[in-house]
């Protein structure tokens, strides 16, 4: 996955999370729900955490999945880009990391494919001085 410069040089990963949300741009799609599978990297700094042993220094991977989940199943989204971006800001806004790269895939969006989807990557804004 794309690696962009951070002042966090660690990685804490969440492959494979596989949830139901309701996605996608025809009426058919608005009356059930689709499963949808995301790998997550976030940037961080995993030597508090390790020093310590203690998971309030840690950037919680079952929180951050739990966020997902929650955001993804509390409305309808049309693309999968509007939701894969509301992840990514979420997490910045919500969890101590610089950068959050993700891939969103919808995989029975097109029966030929194994899978589509989109990749982005997101930085925190750091103030202008
Ligand atoms: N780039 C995208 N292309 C398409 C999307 C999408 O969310 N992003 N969605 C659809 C439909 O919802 C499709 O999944 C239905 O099979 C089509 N293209």
């Amino acid at each position: 996955m794309h690696k962009a410069t951070s002042k966090f040089e660690d990685t804490v990963f969440i492959e494979g999370l596989s949830f139901l949300a309701s996605i996608g741009v025809f009426d058919w799609e608005k009356q059930f729900e689709q499963k949808l599978v995301l790998d997550l990297e976030l940037s961080t700094d995993t030597r508090p955490a390790a020093a310590s042993d203690d998971l309030n220094l840690a950037l919680n991977y079952a929180a951050v999945s739990e966020l997902v989940i929650n955001l993804a199943q509390s409305q309808h989204h049309d693309l999968i880009e509007t939701l894969a971006e509301k992840i990514a800001s979420q997490l910045l806004h919500n969890f101590n990391t610089q950068q959050v790269s993700l891939t969103l895939r919808k995989p029975s969006a097109v029966p030929a494919a194994a899978s589509v989807g989109v990749k982005i990557t997101r930085q925190r804004q750091e103030p202008t001085l």
